[in-house]
């Protein structure tokens, strides 16, 4: 018992496992290769090319459609025990609707299982990580009520083409960036801007696909193929800047039931549905701009009781922490807009800096996200199934390694102190890749990625080395060579 409680000392408890993560448009290229079609980060990159930091895209990538070998190499040299990538969509069905299948892109996903069978890696595969087909965002993407049935069906071909070899599924990646980014900002493609409005379309839409992707799953597939499912919902946590603030603190509460609680609440309470606060606030500011009905309105019994449940497992995504300064309309808030609907104001004055403007380090923030989501949502298994830092792309990425460092030992409190179920642990990412509308100039791989040479090669820097020694030991690597030297100090 001593050498569990005294930090240096603790392992990974037995059958925690460790993996890496991708997504297939941030990494694969080959964006209109062998009957891949458009997707709406292929649309919004080359048509408003300024959107995107740096001038790059997705052509290309990491080129991973050609090169998937080399990326099974560094999983294999890395040891993970899986490996978290997604599927293009535009890739298997162009048309985005159950009627051309693209032969190449079953062929492609075959190649890439076999490799990872073959080198004993768990394949863990999101069905949608942001790269929709531009085909159905022409028929409104997530606003349309009816990409319930074209998400069920991509899901069903996908259980059924690739079932055997995939036992662990992730339904959609970071609902909130999906419907509040994509549909209520321009911050994701299709870069809607309906704020206040399509944000809410979206969820609607969204939640009631998930959960009949899982029921599909759960009643055709599962007995057969004998796999799990979950979804991935990410959280910016909110704290209050002053603890002692109790306006603050219940405002925090506020803020993390419409960041996390939006999506994690219908399919992990008891209650289900949207949090009340979300449905209570919404309908307050809806009637305050002179609106005859609320922009978010509570699903009806039957789909309360559709989503609710409607996964194995609870899935993280988690970078950062944000605070809560007061109560009030956040001043970048548009008008009506999720942020305003909050009623409060934030700010990412805290912690470490990354190369991500978003990104603060703040280790602790960690620890508090899942200790709330243990009370939160009746004690649920959880996998990590993102945390990274990013930086300019140095080799001798200390600060990468600092902050798997400390946000590992943040997970190892809460398993041993709090009692907390995770049971796995994802690493964003594994190389360098398209960095959404940064492009290539934030980068969070644990190889560096060369996008000047067309051969895009990769290249370990030290946070792999890192990273090779958790999973071989299940504890957090002491060697110095992995910290900063202290003269680097500043
Ligand atoms: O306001 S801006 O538009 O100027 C910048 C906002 C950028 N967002 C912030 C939230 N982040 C959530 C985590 O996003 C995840 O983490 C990784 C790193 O971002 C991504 O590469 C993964 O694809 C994604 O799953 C996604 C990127």
């Amino acid at each position: 018992a001593l050498c569990h409680s005294s930090i240096a000392f603790r392992k990974f408890p037995e059958g925690f496992t460790f993996g890496v993560a991708t997504a297939a448009h941030q990494i694969e290229g080959a964006w209109n290769v062998s009957g891949k079609s458009e997707n709406v980060w292929d649309r919004l990159s080359h048509s408003r090319p300024e959107m995107i930091a740096d001038g790059t895209n997705g052509d290309i990538a990491c080129d991973s459609y050609n090169r998937y070998m080399e990326d099974v190499e560094e999983l294999t040299y890395l040891g993970v025990d899986f490996y978290r990538f997604s599927l293009s969509w535009a890739r298997i069905l162009p048309t985005g609707r159950l009627d051309v299948v693209n032969p190449d892109g079953i062929r492609y996903y075959n190649d890439l299982l076999d490799a990872l069978a073959e080198n004993n890696i768990e394949p863990l595969v999101t069905l949608f990580h942001w790269d929709l087909p531009q085909a159905l965002q022409d028929l409104g993407g997530w606003a349309n009520p009816k990409m319930i049935h074209y998400f069920r069906d991509y899901a069903d071909l996908c259980f059924k083409e690739f079932g055997t070899k995939i036992k662990s599924w992730i339904t959609f990646n970071e609902p909130y960036e999906i419907c509040e980014d994509a549909y209520g900002d321009e911050k994701k493609a299709p870069a809607v801007d309906s704020h206040g409005v399509g944000c809410y379309l979206c969820s609607d839409t969204l939640l009631k696909a998930h959960a009949e992707a899982y029921h599909l799953y759960n009643e055709t597939y599962r007995p057969v193929q004998n796999g799990r499912i979950m979804i991935s919902i990410n959280s910016i946590w909110y704290e209050p800047s002053d603890p002692e603030s109790a306006e603050q603190v219940a405002l925090a509460e506020v803020a993390n039931q419409f960041k996390f609680g939006w999506f994690a609440h219908p399919i992990f309470t008891s209650d289900g549905g949207y949090p009340s606060v979300m449905v209570d606030n919404v309908a307050r500011q809806s009637a305050a701009e002179g609106l005859l009905k609320s922009r978010l309105e509570q699903f009806d019994a039957y789909w309360i009781q559709r989503i609710k449940g409607t996964s194995d497992f609870l899935g993280i995504n988690h970078y950062t922490t944000h605070l809560i300064t007061g109560a009030g309309v956040d001043p970048i808030a548009k008008s009506p807009s999720w942020l305003k609907d909050i009623g409060a104001v934030t700010t990412m004055e805290v912690g470490g800096d990354s190369a991500s403007e978003w990104l603060r380090v703040v280790p602790t923030g960690f620890a508090n996200l899942l200790r709330w989501c243990k009370s939160s949502y009746n004690d649920p298994p959880i996998y990590i199934t993102e945390n990274g830092f990013s930086d300019y792309g140095t080799l001798l990425d200390y600060g990468r390694i600092k902050y798997f460092n400390d946000y590992l030992n943040e997970i190892l409190n809460v398993i041993y102190d709090d009692g907390v179920k995770v049971l796995g642990y994802t690493a964003w990412t594994l190389m360098d890749n398209f960095e959404w509308r940064a492009g290539f100039s934030e980068r969070f791989g644990l190889y560096y990625v060369n996008i000047t040479d067309p051969a895009r090669p990769r290249k370990p820097k030290l946070s792999a080395e890192y990273f090779k020694e958790l999973c071989a030991t299940r504890e957090l690597p002491k060697d110095p060579r992995f910290f900063e030297p202290s003269f680097f100090r500043t």
